[in-house]
């Protein structure tokens, strides 16, 4: 028997004024996995949390949690009956009531049930000293695990987040996140996690949706969209990018590196070939001879170096063309090459993506 996502959405839309905010959004999360939504801020990602927690109505489209349906149509169930638990940036915790009562909050049943449950769970994100604190007296990491300890505490089969880490320094952070997840995935909750940050993403998702303006443009495992994403602002979103400019002639775009196989664009078609600085390689000019072309790089192209610079784990180097276009590259330790500095590089012909001019993929 196929197991039944926990949480479905299809089809969600929302509008504000005329402005579709959510466009035909789906996703799904089975029981114990992550999925992250991500992308930029304004897309469109708090409004479709919104939605699935039921504090907003969709106009179009449905929730479905465990198969039941929560909104669509005439149905929409009420925020508390959905059984999905919240965590915002401002964990919000009640300022007058004591760290214990903070997580009782939502709790039903006896009061040794209720205390049972609140010990275990103060245990478990490592504050069972802090009982009877009130949260102003804790840090924002503390206050960020009261409020896990908080969501939780009902068993929720959903947990909901929107931007949960970003209120904490970064030295804070990683620790927590890595905590946060190791609690949910020992819970089997399954998360729907909102992120702006493409890093937060690929640590925590088990699956990624990538949403920009309202829509949900790819859905994948963090290797797949970063390996072989939508377009070219889907490669854009998770690092820097390199974008050479093409022609295309008989299925073929001829680059500095050579030809590319440019199979299915018409001739006369602009093309771009888009390679992210980590997968170029770099030789030097020994008396202006190129090294060999090899079927992993192709051929190899003269640069002049406009800039370097050192920052921390790798090197970043600037190069001009010989056609004025620029390159950019990363290299692992220092590498410190002079400006004007001439240097043979050339570019992993697997890790590059041709897309069509303007930024569509190939198939959209
Ligand atoms: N209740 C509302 N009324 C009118 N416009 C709204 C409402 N809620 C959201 N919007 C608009 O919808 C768009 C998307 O907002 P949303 O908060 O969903 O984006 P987001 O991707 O979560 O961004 P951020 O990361 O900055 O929070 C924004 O332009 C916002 O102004």
């Amino acid at each position: 028997m196929t197991e039944l996502p926990r949480l479905e959405v299809s089809n969600l839309t929302r509008s504000f004024g005329g402005r579709v905010v959510v466009n035909d959004v789906s996703l799904t999360v089975m029981p114990g996995q992550v999925t992250c939504l991500l992308g930029p801020s304004g897309c469109g990602k708090s409004t479709t949390l919104r939605l699935i927690a039921g504090v907003d109505r969709p106009d179009a489209g449905e929730v479905r949690m465990d198969g039941a349906l929560m909104a669509g149509g005439s149905t929409m169930v009420p925020p508390e009956a959905r059984g999905t638990g919240l965590i915002f940036q401002d964990f919000a915790l009640f300022p007058h009531l004591s760290v214990s009562d903070n997580v009782a909050f939502g709790l039903k049943g006896t009061r040794t049930e209720k205390r049972l449950r609140v010990h275990e769970l103060l245990e478990k994100v490592g504050l069972a000293r802090y009982v009877d604190t009130f949260p102003h007296e804790l840090s924002g990491g503390e206050q960020q695990r009261v409020a896990l300890a908080r969501a939780l505490a009902p068993r929720p089969k959903i947990m909901l987040m929107d931007e949960p880490f970003s209120g904490l320094d970064n030295r804070l952070r990683d620790g927590i996140r890595d905590e946060t997840l190791a609690i949910l995935k020992e819970e089997g909750t399954a998360v729907l996690l909102v992120t702006h940050e493409p890093e937060e993403a690929m640590r925590m998702a088990d699956e990624i949706a990538l949403m920009r303006g309202g829509r949900i443009v790819q859905r994948g495992a963090p290797y797949n969209i970063y390996n072989a994403p939508a377009d070219r602002e889907a490669a854009a979103f998770f690092s820097d990018i390199n974008v050479i400019e093409g022609t295309v002639q008989g299925a073929l775009t001829q680059t500095a590196f050579g030809q590319f196989l440019t199979p299915g664009y018409a001739d006369g078609a602009e093309v771009e070939i888009v390679i992210r600085p980590q997968h170029l390689s770099i030789d030097f000019y020994r008396d202006g001879q190129a090294p060999a072309p090899t079927p992993e790089h192709g051929v190899w192209a003269p640069a002049t170096v406009s800039r370097a610079r050192f920052v921390g784990t790798e090197s970043i180097v600037d190069f001009v063309m010989e056609d004025a276009s620029t390159l950019k590259a990363t290299i692992p330790n220092v590498f410190l090459p002079r400006p004007g500095t001439t240097l043979w590089i050339a570019i992993r012909r697997d890790r590059c993506f041709v897309f069509p001019a303007g930024g569509k993929s190939a198939q959209g």
